[in-house]
């Protein structure tokens, strides 16, 4: 068995078992009127009830490895978060195979509070990336990544309604996507569309202009020569939207200076994006850092490109957002 093929394994299980939990909800919440109604209860099941999912089959084969999460239980505890506990607790036994009680339910979730930092094991877990994405009915992702020693080293990227064609999104939702050791032949190897210059290319970005600058962004898009509209996707579907060739750039612009990326709101899609081929820096053109904590505290925005563009890509950035 090739290195790390267990890891990779548990890692899918967990991936595909908290995106059926938030695929349930999804299709529940997209039925009734609660997007309308801006109640953001049913993505907050979902969302603790993905971590303990993802963290419960974590720890059955890897006892040892500390996780950094983006939930804790703080608002499930006590007899105030009786009505929420519940709820996600019966959610969450819907796909594990030995339920969980109360008390492992909390347990589980609080498993993601360890503080990360540059030595040894550690998984990171985003259980819905793109919250706004979910809430509209578009684009989110459940995402884990397996960081040894600051580097990525296993990504696992559920997308439950991503198109599997962007052409013909009606046919078929639903992406799995795998960073590393592949072996199964029900797997399909992506690749990044090749690019050699910067005027062809689609770019990405958040669909939330105060996560990304989308002004800076058209600047740039301009300065590049580029005509074609973006593609405004939520959560780390953008990472794969490159990786599979949907578009050639990713960019996130501060709109806050002092805003510090959190490292599970990249390490899954870095990875997937890098063994497609593709160059992922900051703004700055420094690599991203997963080693300093639970963010990526010396790093700003992102810029994500197929690696023969990615000069002419950060030069425009620089002369737009650093004014260089
Ligand atoms: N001011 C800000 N700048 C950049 N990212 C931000 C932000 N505020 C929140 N985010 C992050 O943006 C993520 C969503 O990214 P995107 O806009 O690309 O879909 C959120 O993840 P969650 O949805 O998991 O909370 C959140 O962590
Ligand atoms: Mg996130």
């Amino acid at each position: 068995m090739s290195v790390l093929a267990i890891e990779r394994a548990v890692a899918i299980n967990a991936v595909l078992r908290a995106s059926k939990v938030c695929q349930k909800v999804f299709q529940s919440l997209v039925t009734s009127d609660t997007v309308i109604k801006k109640d953001r209860s049913p993505v907050t099941v979902a969302d603790f009830s993905a971590q303990a999912v993802v963290n419960t089959i974590l720890y059955e084969s890897f006892p040892n490895d500390p996780i950094v999460g983006e939930e804790e239980s703080g608002s499930l505890r006590g007899d105030s978060g009786k009505e929420l506990r519940d709820k996600v607790l019966s959610l969450t036994n819907t796909v594990l195979d030995t339920p969980l009680d109360d008390k492992e339910l909390l347990a589980a979730i609080d498993r993601g509070s360890y503080p990360g930092g540059s030595h040894g094991r550690m998984w990171t877990i985003d259980p819905i990336d793109g919250t706004m994405g979910f809430l509209r009915g578009e684009q989110f992702c459940v995402g884990l990544a397996l960081i040894i020693d600051g580097d990525v080293h296993i990504s696992v990227l559920g997308c439950p309604n991503l198109p599997v064609d962007f052409k013909s999104p009606e046919i078929e939702r639903g992406c799995l996507f795998v960073a590393r050791n592949f072996s199964s032949t029900e797997e399909t190897q992506i690749h990044m569309a090749d690019i050699s210059s910067s005027s062809a290319a689609t770019f990405c970005e958040s669909v939330v202009p105060t996560h990304s600058s989308h002004k800076e962004a058209a600047e740039i898009a301009s300065l590049l020569g580029i005509t074609k509209l973006p593609l405004r996707l939520d959560s780390m579907c953008k990472y794969a939207a490159v990786a599979r060739g949907d578009a050639n750039i990713y960019l996130r612009l501060p709109v806050r200076i002092d805003y510090e990326e959190n490292i599970w709101d990249h390490a899954p899609g870095f990875l997937v994006v890098k063994e497609a081929g593709g160059i992922i820096t900051d703004i700055h053109n420094k690599p991203l850092d997963f080693s300093l904590g639970r963010t990526l505290k010396a790093n700003k925005g992102i810029v994500v490109t197929h690696s023969k563009i990615h000069g002419q890509v950060i030069d425009a950035v620089q002369k737009v957002v650093l004014k260089q």
